[in-house]
């Protein structure tokens, strides 16, 4: 079994479809860069994604499968939802682990207890506030992200939230994993600092329009 390594920088592949990469062939190459770079793992979105990502690469995968309404509970929102990346080769499950109500009315206790016991993976809990973190790891969580900090309460998300990496980092006896946000080395040293296990990676890496756009941004008007 592939496992998470402390010290690891993880890109998240994801596009959506309005990026070109968009697609299992265009995610694949993004996780060949992202090793060729000295990516120790790869997260991706779906069946299809995993699936090709998997052919390419022996790098742990951390799988979600995105459903529902991005407004509400949509990172792997039920077990149903974490079967189909599971086999396509995913080595850990990140779901949503906020405290907001889940579309199957299950407790995330019950989506996690299943996901170890009928698919024998490990679970990433992704949080948004201290609370959820400490609630997430009562509830079986193996490793805790801080992927949703900003997201859920209107709060204009801006740089990654290293004050949640550190306070994590202080209450549990897991690895924390900080997400969400980060884009500069410093941002990378800053949430190390703070604690961080391990560090997720996406826009920042993976989104060429972003980039061209912050880029574009910065040329003085003639
Ligand atoms: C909030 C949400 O839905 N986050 C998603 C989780 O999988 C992805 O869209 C992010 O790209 C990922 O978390 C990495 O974060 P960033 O792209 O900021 O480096």
């Amino acid at each position: 079994m592939r496992t998470l390594a402390p010290g690891t920088l993880a890109v998240s592949c994801q596009a959506g479809p309005e990026n070109p990469f968009h697609g299992p062939a265009g995610m694949a190459l993004m996780a060949q860069a992202a090793e060729a770079g000295g990516a120790g793992a790869i997260r991706a979105n779906g069946p299809r994604d995993v699936a090709a990502i998997r052919a390419v690469t022996d790098l742990p995968i951390i799988g979600i499968h995105k459903l529902g309404d991005p407004a509400g509970v949509f990172i792997t929102p039920t077990y149903d939802a974490a079967v189909g990346i599971v086999a396509a080769g995913a080595d850990l499950i990140a779901l949503d682990a906020t405290l907001r109500p889940r579309p199957d009315g299950q407790p995330v206790a019950r989506q996690i207890a299943r996901i170890h016991s009928e698919l024998g993976v490990p679970v990433m809990a992704d949080v948004d506030t201290l609370d959820a973190g400490l609630a997430a790891r009562d509830a079986g969580a193996d490793v805790v992200a801080t992927t949703l900090s900003g997201y859920t309460n209107g709060r204009p998300p801006t740089g990654p939230d290293v004050e949640l990496v550190r306070q994590l980092a202080a209450k549990l006896d897991c690895p924390v994993v900080a997400e969400g946000r980060i884009r500069t080395p410093e941002d990378v040293r800053s949430v190390c600092d703070a604690g961080a296990y391990a560090v997720v990676v996406g826009h920042a890496i993976t989104n060429p329009m972003d980039l061209t756009a912050r880029l574009v941004a910065a040329v003085p008007l003639s």
